[in-house]
């Protein structure tokens, strides 16, 4: 195996996502590189989400292939694919905190669920995680007396109890001021760096993907097709066409909003 093919971690080919038979988007190809920040972009509806979803294992793809370190994740067994997911951990829009667990109790969840760890270990583990993430104060509080960003960072310290070697985040900069959404960028570049940990994310930021996103895809809700494949960056010194032009110099609601006048 060559060093390239070896250094591909997650791999899409021909994926067709939807619901039901509604297809979503169809044609979707792309490799994830181990250590990438890989972006899911594309305007609203156009299927993020939804590609999210099939990558995470919570939505099987109508057709395709999704190789993860080169296991076909939807074709083997059900009981290979928890297996395989113990390697994701997930951040999801809202942060997903359960309310009535303290913070340290939340993030102690997976170890209890998915390890043989002694509650003394766990407890290392948390603090050891919250500490990551900047939360080891928090650990006795409940998630209702943090603020946006605190439970932002306490849901990552959760996903990254059981060190996995892919994060998934559903537009973690949602509902987040500049200052604090930019805290965020600089921890998950921190945990890229640090840690080598190979991340997913869907994200309408831009400032926030041209910071942290070194390669990515642009999905088209029209033509239910990915437009681009490359890094926000580049997308935006080179867009393959008006849309991604577009939305990456943030014309594209302008734009809209002027076609729909001149009907
Ligand atoms: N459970 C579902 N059943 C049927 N259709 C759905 C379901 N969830 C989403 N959709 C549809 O799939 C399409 C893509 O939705 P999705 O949430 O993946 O888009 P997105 O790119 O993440 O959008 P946004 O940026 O607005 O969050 C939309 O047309 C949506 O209405």
């Amino acid at each position: 195996m060559s060093n390239q093919s070896s250094n591909i971690l997650l791999s899409v080919k021909n994926l067709t996502i939807g619901y039901g038979t509604k297809v979503i988007q169809k044609n979707i190809n792309f490799d994830v590189k181990q250590g990438s920040i890989f972006a899911l972009m594309g305007g609203s509806g156009c299927g993020k989400s939804t590609l999210l979803k099939s990558m995470i294992g919570l939505l099987e793809p109508i057709a395709g292939d999704y190789l993860v370190k080169n296991e076909n994740y939807w074709k083997v067994s059900r009981k290979h694919r928890i297996k395989i997911a113990h390697n994701f951990g997930i951040l999801f829009q809202n942060a997903a905190l359960w309310s009535s667990m303290t913070v340290g109790e939340n993030v102690a969840l997976p170890l209890q669920l998915f390890t043989n760890l002694s509650p003394e270990m766990i407890h290392r583990l948390v603090e050891l995680k919250l500490g990551l993430v900047g939360m080891e104060y928090a650990i006795n509080l409940y998630p209702s007396e943090l603020s946006g960003g605190m439970r932002k960072r306490c849901g990552l310290a959760r996903a990254l109890a059981l060190d996995p070697e892919i994060l998934f985040f559903d537009e973690p900069s949602a509902g987040l001021d500049p200052i604090t959404s930019k805290r965020l960028d600089d921890l998950i570049l921190t945990l890229r760096n640090g840690l080598g940990t190979t991340i997913i994310i869907v994200s309408h930021e831009l400032s926030s993907l041209f910071t942290i996103a070194d390669d990515g895809i642009f999905l088209d809700a029209e033509s239910k097709t990915p437009l681009a494949h490359g890094s926000p960056q580049e997308m935006h010194d080179h867009p393959s066409c008006q849309l991604v032009y577009d939305f990456m110099h943030r014309q594209r609601y302008e734009n809209a909003e002027e076609k729909e006048k001149q009907r």
